[in-house]
């Protein structure tokens, strides 16, 4: 546990300037060995038609990781461009962390506490990058990258000018468009991100949208006794905003009613992915040191956002998709248009599975479950575990790929099974650099009643199942735990 004891005053201010300093130049050093370009915020960008999925560029030799561009497909990012200075590694990810706790505390710690708290609650950003989102502003200014006037991109995206000059100036003063003259706005390499084919414009109509709606019901629901009480997902703030339609259901049962919406998950799943750096367990594991032919079961996989680009860089593998009925045909199409040859070779099968009620696929080398376990309670994830743990043989290892979210204080689990110490005097947990997790794990209650977890949750959830955690993987934002059966070799 750090226990050295905290710097005060102008040695802390010092100490984080010093930390900005690092990590911004560790961050432009993976820039520079990536020879991908420094990006600018004012560099406006143009964008034509995406190339077609056969075009695209799969993983190759020389290719840095499945988050850098040389190994991404259009599933990963929608099929467009990510624009001048696009770069996702887990090296600049780290960099980032370290550089957005260092500012966000040395703001936090010398701006008058009203002007911080304040900004802090105002939810008009998200409320204007839904909308954005949804009517497909970026897409509008594709092909203008000198810009374009409100009075004619209002007819275009069917906002009146001045509210949409509005709209489009938050977002500018958060480096998210380009005001390039007054009133005449153009797309940045952050903008790109909000292009209507793009997975990431579908994480932000989910956390607009559903999200939004279903956290401003929390309240509510704490206020009925029956509801406040319960851990079940169907007793969720998601499930009381959509009462009046469906009762007793889950938001992946939900689903059925809006197909729809269920599709854009999906995508959104693969956007939320690109932030977390969800695929950097592809590089940061050592898939390549398993023998030829390994196993791989995905629990709850989805249409394979994760074994799909795994089945592409360790192709020696073999994957088991099992997820629900709904996800395993649209995962069919999926791998047909994506990795026709791994399908065909019989590398992959689809098990159509519930796996509160089923035991998953027996024997296999590994048991990976990416964002499934936070999905619920303690009672539900070890329903879940349980019905991994009875397929497993003595040497299997079930990989839990999710937040591993740390204290906001020294704590003895602060440096236990690999989990990386953040430098002082940030907070343990890297504070403003690693809040996504935090903001997921509130969001994990509001949709299902679930939960992110601590090292210490997960080893307990382990010890209630029969199972022992062998060790963590640091990978900046989520972490992998991989567990062993208890006594297990
Ligand atoms: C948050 S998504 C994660 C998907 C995938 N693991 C990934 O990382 O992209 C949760 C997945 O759990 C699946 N799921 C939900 N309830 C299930 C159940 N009872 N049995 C099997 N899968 C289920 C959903 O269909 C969905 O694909």
């Amino acid at each position: 546990m750090a226990s050295s004891p905290p710097l005060s005053g102008r040695a802390e201010i010092y100490a984080l300037l010093t930390l900005i300093r690092d990590a911004a130049e560790d961050a432009m050093r993976e820039y520079e060995i990536s020879r991908v370009p420094i990006p600018s915020l004012f560099q406006p960008v143009s964008f034509s038609p995406a190339p077609s999925p056969a075009s695209s560029p799969g993983p190759g030799p020389g290719s840095r990781g499945p988050n850098s561009t040389s190994t991404t497909s259009n599933i990963y990012h929608g099929a467009i461009p990510k624009g001048p200075g696009y770069l996702s590694t887990l090296p600049l990810k780290k960099a980032i962390r370290t550089l957005e706790a260092a500012c966000g505390q040395l703001c936090a710690t010398l701006a008058p506490p009203v002007h911080t708290i304040v900004n802090r609650a105002m939810p008009h950003e998200s409320t204007a990058l839904g909308i954005v989102a949804e009517r497909g502003v970026a897409d509008a200014l594709a092909r203008y990258p000198r810009g374009l006037h409100v009075s004619e991109l209002s007819s275009v995206v069917g906002i009146p000018p001045q509210r949409l000059a509005r709209l489009l100036r938050l977002l500018a003063t958060r480096h998210c468009f380009i005001e390039v003259q007054p009133n005449v706005f153009a797309n940045n390499h952050l903008s790109l991100m909000l292009l209507t084919a793009s997975t990431e414009n579908s994480i932000v109509g989910v956390y607009t949208d559903q999200v939004f709606r279903a956290a401003s019901h929390l309240r509510d629901v704490w206020k009925d006794p029956e509801w406040a009480a319960s851990n079940e997902s169907t007793k969720s703030a998601f499930a009381w905003s959509v009462k009046d339609e469906i009762q007793d259901k889950t938001m992946f049962e939900w689903f059925a009613l809006h197909p729809e919406k269920g599709e854009r998950f999906d995508r959104a799943m693969v956007g939320f992915s690109n932030a977390a750096g969800g695929l950097a367990a592809i590089d940061a594991f050592p898939w390549h040191m398993l023998p030829r032919d390994s196993t791989v079961c995905d629990v709850g996989g989805g249409f394979g956002a994760f074994s799909l680009p795994l089945s592409k860089v360790h192709p020696h593998l073999r994957i088991v998709l099992q997820d629900l009925e709904p996800p395993i045909e649209r995962a069919k199409k999926m791998w047909r248009a994506e990795n026709p040859s791994y399908l065909d070779a019989g590398r992959v099968s689809f098990v159509p599975s519930d796996f509160f009620k089923e035991t998953a696929e027996p024997g296999m080398d590994i048991y990976y479950l990416r964002y499934i376990l936070h999905l619920w309670s303690d009672e539900d994830a070890s329903v879940v575990l349980t019905n991994v743990r009875k397929a497993m043989a003595p040497h299997s290892r079930i990989l839990v790929h999710d937040y591993v979210l740390q204290h906001a204080c020294p704590n003895a689990d602060q440096a236990s099974h690999g989990t990386e110490v953040s430098p002082a005097p940030l907070l343990p947990n890297y504070g403003a650099g690693s809040v996504r997790g935090y903001a997921q794990d509130v969001n994990m209650m509001t949709l299902f009643n679930g939960k992110e977890r601590t090292i210490s949750d997960m080893r307990y959830l382990g010890e209630r199942n029969g199972l022992e955690v062998v060790r963590v993987w640091d990978l900046a934002e989520l972490g992998i735990v991989e567990f062993k059966l208890k006594d297990a070799p």
